[in-house]
């Protein structure tokens, strides 16, 4: 039953905000005109699917959820016709409000697959193609990763063998290990998917190349020959995505059904090389990049439901005898979830700047150059795997914080979980991503040795090495960005160096690489923490007025979190000395005890509506009781008071108990 009035602790944490926080939800969705679109989507979206009185995911069968989520994207479907919507964003959030962190079947096509053929098909083949996805002809996924291998793409097995004779490719499963496994909406949805696999032609293996393959007839829906295909079973969470598996038995395809826009094979069976052999792999790097977003908004959703829920649980004192406090007024409360909504904002931020600086690399791959492409693949992997490990950590610390109800699926928090953490492993696990963006780095590092000039986002590395902070009490934004450069710059440095001893010992390279791997992701992680805090201190600069001081603040506090976490780091050479560690630690109190008051309205700014929160604990109106108490309620096991199981098992193992000892006298009422 939802409640008109407000949870009076809300209410008043909603009263003593020192800023608007309309003002920030202005910022986050680019003004008030958008906002107020984006609210209108919302709310037409909620009001839509409310209709269909959904049952919580968590309470249904895997087969359940996969019905429920296509049944979501139906409704989706038909709101996108009615309002006609066009623009990526009103799509993403009409998305997001018909189905809230529900991974729809239909999610690899409408993001790796028609990005794969609009970026890796030549005009002829969109041409061809992309009506028939657009219009879901075809549906399609993004096949890459196989039982045997998903990081180490050189070591795929998937074959793609070129037949000149009749111009067709023989695509074919050799092994058991080459089956390809995991891609979404693959077990019972596609009709078709782009296949990667190693590319043979005239006898020679020119590894990974993209192919389009039509797994399922389009009228009838049936496997075609030679295609096995399936679901992969019930996961950790995700169930309501079909990841599947496939297997080719020598299937043919015709020669122009492999992806030609940067390498070709002619008809003779002649290899055409492409400008860059990893413009295959695009596609990743522009779901890297939208990860980062995807990760900042599930932690705002999660700090969304602790923040509030915390402001309205009351539990314990602080002054005997004062009365029980709202938990958010314990101090290791606010360490807990105050650096979380300050991470928040840190990777919304910066995952702008990434979405920008992507669209900015892949204009410029469009008309041919290629050379900021390694800086991209560096950031968009560093960046990936920060944040989605942030995330990832800050959504579980949310739920550990909201006590035993966080246990419960009512508080939203472990369906945040399940479909947040596969972002760690897929789309390139995240040490393996840390050890690309450690490659870029030392790479820079030693072109900087020789006396090069390194690209825009790795000047900082120039900075010459020693010297020590100037942080001092007033904490100014600059001294953090530099404190933040020079450690990852010095740990750059000092793995490079190892590195460089080590081959100067006679070390092969590639040992010394995996024996200092552990610094390299340090270091790489270093460097994406460092881009996260310039990106967050250049943004709120540019506010004004109180929001500024607010978001300042905020800034600070993720920053000098950061620093405090990783004290050693900052410290090993002197950097930042023991003075400075101590006053950080009283700055990093008197930070929690300044966003304390804000903590509301900072969180209210993400605009999230209760049905895309999807928590008893976060609803806006802070009824958290009623709402836990519905959802109990309306438990599948209350549908009945004396259950069938009661006389199936429950009945008999009572009695076969009463049997041991039936001298007992029972009474009619206890
Ligand atoms: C539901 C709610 C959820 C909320 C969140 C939502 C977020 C939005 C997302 C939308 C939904 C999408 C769902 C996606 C589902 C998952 C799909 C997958 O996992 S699909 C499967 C994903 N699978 C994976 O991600 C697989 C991960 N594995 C890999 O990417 C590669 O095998 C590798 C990178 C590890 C090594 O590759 P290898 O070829 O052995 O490379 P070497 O090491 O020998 O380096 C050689 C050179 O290449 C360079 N270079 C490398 N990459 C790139 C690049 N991208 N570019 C440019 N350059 C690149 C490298 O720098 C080096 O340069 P140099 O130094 O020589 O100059
Ligand atoms: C929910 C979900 C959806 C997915 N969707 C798709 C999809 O649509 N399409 C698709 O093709 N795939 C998909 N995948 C697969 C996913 O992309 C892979 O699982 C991912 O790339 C990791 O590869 P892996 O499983 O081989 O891990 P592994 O590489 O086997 O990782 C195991 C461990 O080995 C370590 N490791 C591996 N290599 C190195 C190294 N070089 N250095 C140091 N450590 C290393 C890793 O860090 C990790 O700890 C999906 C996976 C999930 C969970």
């Amino acid at each position: 039953m939802a409640s008109a009035t407000v949870n009076p602790d809300l209410q008043k944490e909603r009263q003593r905000a020192t800023f608007d926080a309309d003002q920030l939800t202005y910022f986050l969705y680019d003004g008030p005109a958008n906002t107020r679109r984006k609210r209108y989507l919302q709310n037409l979206a909620v009001q839509e699917t409310e209709k269909y009185k959904f049952r919580p995911i968590a309470t249904l069968s895997q087969e359940q959820q996969y019905e429920q989520a296509l049944m979501r994207s139906f409704i989706s479907g038909q709101l996108e016709d009615r309002l006609e919507l066009k623009n990526a964003k009103e799509l993403s959030f009409l998305r997001e409000a018909v189905a809230p962190q529900v991974a729809v079947p239909y999610g690899l096509h409408m993001s790796m697959f028609m990005n794969t053929l609009e970026t890796q098909s030549t005009e002829e083949q969109k041409a061809r193609w992309l009506p028939l996805a657009k219009s879901f002809r075809m549906i399609g996924t993004y096949a890459q990763t196989e039982m045997g291998h998903g990081t180490f793409l050189r070591g795929l097995e998937t074959t793609a063998t070129y037949d000149a004779k009749t111009k067709e490719f023989v695509v074919n499963s050799p092994t058991i290990t080459s089956i390809k496994f995991w891609p979404g909406g693959l077990g019972k949805t596609a009709n078709c998917c782009i296949v990667m696999a190693r590319l043979i032609t005239r006898g020679h293996d020119y590894g990974m190349h993209p192919f389009l393959v039509q797994i399922r007839d389009l009228d009838t829906h049936q496997p075609l020959p030679g295609i096995t295909v399936g679901d992969i079973g019930a996961k950790f969470g995700f169930n309501s995505n079909d990841n599947g598996f496939l297997r080719l038995d020598n299937v043919r395809i015709p020669r122009d059904n492999m992806l030609m826009r940067y390498s070709q094979v002619l008809e003779d069976g002649t290899y055409v090389k492409p400008k860059n052999d990893r413009l295959t792999y695009g596609t990743m790097t522009l779901i890297r990049s939208n990860i980062v977003g995807g990760a900042a908004r599930s932690l705002s959703m999660a700090v969304t439901i602790a923040v509030r829920y915390s402001a309205v649980r009351r539990q314990s004192e602080i002054q005997p005898g004062a009365g029980e406090v709202q938990v958010l007024d314990f101090q290791t409360q606010q360490m807990k979830l105050l650096p979380l909504v300050a991470t928040a904002y840190a990777l919304t931020i910066a995952s702008r700047n990434m979405a920008a600086f992507y669209l900015r690399v892949r204009q410029q791959i469009e008309q041919g150059t290629l050379e900021e492409l390694p800086q991209l693949h560096a950031l968009s992997a560093g960046l990936k795997a920060l944040s989605s490990w942030q995330a990832t950590e800050g959504i579980e610390a949310c739920r550990l914080a909201c006590g035993g109800h966080g246990y419960s699926h009512a508080s939203g928090l472990p369906k945040l979980y399940g479909t947040g953490t596969p972002l760690v492993t897929y789309e390139g696990e995240n040490t393996v991503m840390m050890l690309q963006t450690a490659r870029y780095l030392v790479k820079c590092h030693g072109a900087l040795q020789q006396g090069q000039k390194l690209p825009s986002l790795m000047k900082y590395l120039e900075q010459p090495p020693g010297g020590s902070s100037g942080l001092d009490p007033r904490l100014d934004l600059s001294d953090l960005v530099t404190a933040y450069q020079h450690r990852a710059a010095r740990m750059v440095s000092d793995v490079s160096a190892k590195l460089m001893s080590a081959a100067s010992q006679g070390q092969k390279p590639y040992a010394a690489w995996n024996s200092n791997s552990v610094e390299l992701v340090e270091a790489a992680t270093a460097h994406s923490e460092a881009y996260v805090v310039k990106s967050f201190v250049e943004t709120v600069s540019t506010f004004s007025g109180k929001l500024c001081s607010v978001m300042e603040t905020l800034c600070r506090l993720y920053a000098v979190r950061g620093i405090l976490k990783s004290l050693g780091e900052f410290m090993q050479d002197g950097y930042i000395n023991s003075q400075q560690a101590k006053m950080l630690r009283s700055c990093l109190a008197d930070l929690l005890a300044e966003v304390r008051p804000n903590a509301v309205a900072l969180v209210d700014a993400f605009d999230f509506p209760d049905a895309v929160l999807d928590s008893a604990l976060g609803r806006w109106d802070g009824q958290v009781y009623q709402a836990l108490y519905d959802y109990a309620v309306n438990s599948k096991l209350n549908e009945k008071q004396v259950l069938d199981t009661y006389h199936k098992y429950q009945r008999p193992f009572m009695e076969s108990q009463w049997k041991k000892n039936t001298t007992v006298a029972v009474p009619a009422r206890l």
